[in-house]
């Protein structure tokens, strides 16, 4: 077989997927088949996790016992808890706090069915972060309710409060439209993992340490530093000339698979514009809908052999900041939201699993002699 090299494997077809469908020319994505604005704006986020993990959608009775059994799952035990405490009090950036909590969350835990661990490993997402948050801020955690929905009970957990319905809406549409999204890094990096037969907490904390990367799931911090910049100085052209100027890349534009705008900035621009227009800071939301003008006008004056368009970490920074999600936490509630999809593509993975072991070529010396230490 002719062997070709491809370091980025792009446009290498290596698995078969029944959980979405991306056309990276018209900028659409389904889930499961149904157009992504559709489901999240409608679905809770159990009711999509139901839909990734079964192929349909669930009765209200199937909702309410998978609600159940996830809620069930979102308690970590002390030593967990001793060690996120720790990664706070040594300043480590959440998602270090997170890869490290996911990795010990089978602690105490008996069962070692490989499939088994599907619910903790969702459940336990939201309970890790918040734990760290509230050490992080110099306050014990809030423990999990288990009669509250599970993006209710993520914003409980940050804050000790019940958030309003708004509130919770908003994640909810945010943690719908991000949960799943064909071959990602972090997703490809599950499906390895799990292709060796190891378990699922162990391609859940690398899957993590993918997602950490702003290539990949690291951007919208930087962005929403970016638009506050931007507001402050209320030059958006400059900004972006001296960054591309500078060789820089402006996060929350461009995409591996896309040659268009991401389906899911419109998703998440609608649901940020009612937070922001709320909150009376509307002021700042249509800065951010100007930038987003320059910014794919100047990309498409720079770089034009490339279509640059906004992705989903753009209107992801100015959702979440406009929920209340403090900008620290916005890979780790992408995180929170996407280890669905990772436990998905996991169990389709190991549906037909064969090991994942591409080639590599080799450049590096030709065969050589052992010299003895006096000698070299
Ligand atoms: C959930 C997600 O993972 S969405 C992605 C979140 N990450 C970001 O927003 C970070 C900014 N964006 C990027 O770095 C890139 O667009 C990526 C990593 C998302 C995709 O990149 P790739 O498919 O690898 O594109 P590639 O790196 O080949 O870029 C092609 C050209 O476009 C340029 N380019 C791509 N994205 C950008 C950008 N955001 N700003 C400026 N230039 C860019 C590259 O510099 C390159 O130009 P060159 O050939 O002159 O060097
Ligand atoms: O598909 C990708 O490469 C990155 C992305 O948008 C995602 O993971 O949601």
């Amino acid at each position: 077989m002719a062997n070709t090299l491809n370091s980025d494997l792009e446009g290498i077809t290596v698995a078969e997927t029944r959980l979405s469908q991306i056309n990276g020319e018209k900028g659409e994505l389904l889930i499961r088949g149904l157009p992504i604005d559709e489901l999240a704006s409608n679905a809770s986020y159990e009711e999509t996790v139901f839909l990734l993990l079964n192929g349909r959608l669930p009765t209200s009775e199937e909702t309410d016992e998978f609600r159940g059994k996830l809620a069930s799952h979102r308690q970590i035990c002390d030593e967990v808890q001793a060690v996120l405490q720790r990664a706070a009090r040594e300043g480590k950036p959440a998602m270090d706090a997170l890869r490290m909590g996911v990795a010990a969350a089978n602690l105490g835990v008996e069962e070692q069915d490989l499939r088994k661990d599907i619910h903790r490993v969702i459940a336990v997402f939201p309970t890790i972060v918040a734990t760290y948050w509230r050490y992080q801020q110099g306050k014990e955690p809030v423990a999990p309710r288990d009669d509250l929905g599970h993006a209710t009970n993520f914003l409980y957990m940050l804050t000790g409060e019940r958030p309003s319905e708004a509130r919770a809406a908003g994640l909810e549409t945010y943690l719908n439209t991000v949960v799943e999204h064909g071959l990602n890094a972090s997703t490809f990096t599950a499906r390895v993992v799990v292709s060796t037969e190891s378990d699922l907490i162990s391609a859940a904390t690398a899957a993590v340490g993918a997602l950490k990367g702003p290539l990949h799931g690291g951007a919208p911090g930087p962005v929403l530093e970016m638009l506050q910049e931007v507001y402050e100085t209320g030059d958006a052209e400059k900004y972006v000339r001296e960054t591309l100027d500078a060789g820089e890349r402006l996060m929350g534009f461009g995409h591996r698979v896309y040659r268009a705008r991401d389906p899911r900035a419109a998703v998440l621009e609608s649901a940020a514009e009612s937070f922001h227009t709320e909150k009376g800071d509307g002021e700042f939301f249509e800065a951010a809908q100007e930038f987003e003008d320059v910014a794919t006008d100047l990309l498409a004056e720079y770089v034009p052999d490339r279509r640059l368009e906004t992705n989903v970490e753009f209107y992801t920074a100015i959702l979440l900041d406009g929920v209340g999600i403090p900008k620290d936490l916005f890979t780790a509630t992408f995180a929170i939201s996407r280890v669905s999809g990772w436990m998905a593509h996991a169990l389709e993975q190991l549906d037909d699993n064969r090991l994942i072991r591409p080639s590599s070529h080799y450049v590096g010396e030709t065969k050589r002699s052992w010299t003895p230490v006096e000698d070299r």
